[in-house]
């Protein structure tokens, strides 16, 4: 599933209407009725007694879900039922539109809040919709409706044609608590700045209205494109996508702004976004396969052995932070790599064997404290020769000479090098820009505090657009870059990001990353090139944090092994 800009956007839909000639009152029709049936199917729900919606592309993790386009199916079930087996015997049966059917719609009034431009004009086709359907709509205009122009001043006219009931918001008299439920089709793609004047007081009574609220492509009040909020924002229980994901809806706090998102075609095709080189993916099983080339059943030769799943080296962990190493060095052996030898300080030695057999450890250093020394590097990377990646940072403190010690690494191993924690601190004091070339790649796992380090941002900057920034930060730096937090991002030097939606807040624990930056080395030591391993490591990461919570009855009860027996 593709992710844009609300440029790309632009661009997309002026392709369509300029090069394949669909008029945009068309693309507004489809995105109108594409709406309606998504209001049709939330008051459906309602009467079943559940909000969310559910349907067969749903990707979903910690209250936030994507859907892609759906079936009807939902409807048809519901039609044919009475009368299903006897249509079917005579071999003859009419049936309605059932997904702008509703049997309660007497039961329903929407405000329908209409904004100046398109999008306003989406809510417009969507109000005809809903009325077709029997739905009650009051159109409240946030304008005066004689200064809408173009397709929606078109969909004004038809809305006003059809005797569709209409108030002008500051003119007219207008009661939130009369209806059952708001679309907000004020501000979409082409909103500037913060809502002002009367958006923002119509979203703020929305808000506060209590009702369920629709938004229409995104929530006004967000900025498409970071996931900023503006005050005010909508706080919306669905939001109907049009064409394609925005990025602003699955970055923070967006994303819980926009509830349950749902993206749904409009007649916009989605080979022009490829066409037009929109790298951004939402990160699905599709995209894993189809787009990064994943073997998501990690299947095993029949004749396979542990040599065949290559051998990764940890270089972690001190005395107070000797479970960081163990966590790392677990996770590379549950992500199904054939050996792990877990380097560290020889103090460190006595205190940890045992606690997990299946490793081998490289006594490294002879430091009395137990932390790790600038003379290791050269044990390191003698050690690294025979092993097929490095991975350095949990639990490693700093120490004097650190600097050339990493750099020494960075120039001088041959196998991909995974970078996390202390070691990124280090590199955040670094030029390394000026290091010489590797051969092997580097992935760099930052929490937004390690980034922001990295990057010289503070973290509120680095959480204002995640996606942007590690789209920059990873092609300046020929790395690729590992964005964690809500929604980790994985962007590659080339240009192109991954998003992830797997996890949930539980996740926030002691060692969770250590793990992740176990996962992905096990997966690299199997033969995954860098952006397979980063890609599919923190969704296999964030799916074995979701089975451990389930396991638990409670995510708030998830500790970082957790995740291990998971994996
Ligand atoms: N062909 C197209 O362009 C299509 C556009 N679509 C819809 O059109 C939307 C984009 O439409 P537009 O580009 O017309 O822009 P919007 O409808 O998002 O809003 C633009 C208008 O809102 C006002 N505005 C902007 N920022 C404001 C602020 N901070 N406070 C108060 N008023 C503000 C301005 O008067 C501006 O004209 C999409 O989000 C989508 O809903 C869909 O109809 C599909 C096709
Ligand atoms: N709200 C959240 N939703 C999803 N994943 C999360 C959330 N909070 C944290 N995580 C994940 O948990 C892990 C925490 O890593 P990190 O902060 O490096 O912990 P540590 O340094 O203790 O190992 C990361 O993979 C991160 O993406
Ligand atoms: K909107």
């Amino acid at each position: 599933m593709y992710l844009v800009t609300a440029q790309q956007m632009r661009e997309l839909d002026r392709e369509t209407i300029e090069r394949l000639g669909i008029p945009a009152i068309a693309l507004m029709e489809n995105a109108g009725r594409a709406i309606a049936e998504e209001i049709i199917a939330l008051c459906r729900r309602r009467g079943r007694g559940s909000a969310a919606p559910a349907s067969a592309g749903s990707y979903e993790a910690g209250g936030y879900s994507v859907v892609g386009e759906y079936s009807i199916a939902d409807g048809h079930a519901k039609a044919s039922g009475s009368g299903g087996v006897d249509a079917a015997w005579k071999g003859f049966m009419v049936s309605d539109d059932v997904a702008l059917t509703l049997d309660s719609a007497a039961a329903e009034h929407w405000l329908i809040l209409v904004g100046k431009g398109n999008n306003g004009g989406d809510g417009l086709a969507a109000a005809r919709y809903l009325s077709e359907a029997g739905v009650a709509v009051t159109l409240v205009y946030a304008v005066p409706p004689e200064s809408l122009t173009g397709e929606a001043a078109l969909q004004r006219d038809a809305a006003a044609a059809m005797g569709l009931s209409a108030v002008v918001y500051g003119r007219d008299r207008l009661d939130f608590a009369e209806c059952s439920g708001i679309l907000d089709a004020l501000l979409g793609t082409g909103a500037a700045g913060a809502p002002r004047g009367a958006y923002a007081e119509l979203i703020a009574a929305a808000n506060s209205s209590g009702k369920a609220i629709v938004s229409a492509d995104i929530p006004s009040g967000l900025n498409a494109d970071t996931g900023e909020t503006h005050e005010p924002c909508i706080h919306a229980s669905v939001t109907v996508c049009l064409a394609f994901l925005k990025r602003g809806l699955l970055q923070y706090p967006g994303a819980a702004a926009a509830g349950h998102v749902v993206v749904r075609s409009i007649g916009i095709p989605a080979s022009l976004a490829r066409e037009a080189g929109v790298t951004t993916y939402l990160l699905t099983p599709e995209v894993l396969r189809t787009r990064l080339d994943v073997d998501l059943s990690r299947c095993r030769s029949p004749e396979g052995h542990k040599g065949t799943y290559g051998h990764v080296l940890v270089a972690a962990g001190t005395m107070p932070m000797s479970g960081a190493g163990l966590l790392s060095a677990r996770a590379a052996l549950r992500s199904g790599c054939g050996l792990v030898t877990w380097a560290l300080p020889q103090k460190l030695l006595p205190f940890v064997i045992g606690a997990a057999p299946e490793l081998m450890l490289a006594a490294v250093g002879s430091s009395p404290d137990g932390s790790w020394e600038a003379g290791t590097a050269a044990e390191l990377l003698k050690l690294s020769v025979e092993r097929d990646v490095m991975a350095v940072g949990p639990g490693l403190g700093r120490f004097t000479g650190d600097n050339d010690w990493l750099r020494r690494l960075w120039e001088e191993t041959a196998c991909p090098l995974v970078i996390d924690a202390d070691a990124l601190n280090i590199l955040a004091e670094q030029d390394y820009s000026s290091w010489n070339n590797r051969r092997q790649p580097v992935i760099l796992t930052p929490h937004p505090g390690e980034m922001a380090r990295l990057a010289g941002l503070s973290t509120a900057e680095v959480q204002h657009d995640r996606i942007g920034l590690a789209l920059a930060y990873a092609q300046e730096h020929g790395v690729i870059l590992v964005l964690k937090g809500a929604h980790t991002v994985i962007a590659t030097p080339e240009g192109q990001a991954y998003v992830n939606t797997t996890g949930h807040p539980g996740m926030g624990t002691g060692g969770a990353g250590d793990v992740l930056t176990g996962v992905i080395s096990g997966l690299l030591a199997q033969g995954l090139k860098a952006v397979q391993a980063a890609a599919f490591g923190v969704y296999l990461h964030g799916l074995a944090g979701e089975r451990a919570a389930y396991r638990r009855h409670n995510p708030a009860s998830l500790i970082a092994g957790d995740i291990i027996e998971e994996l």
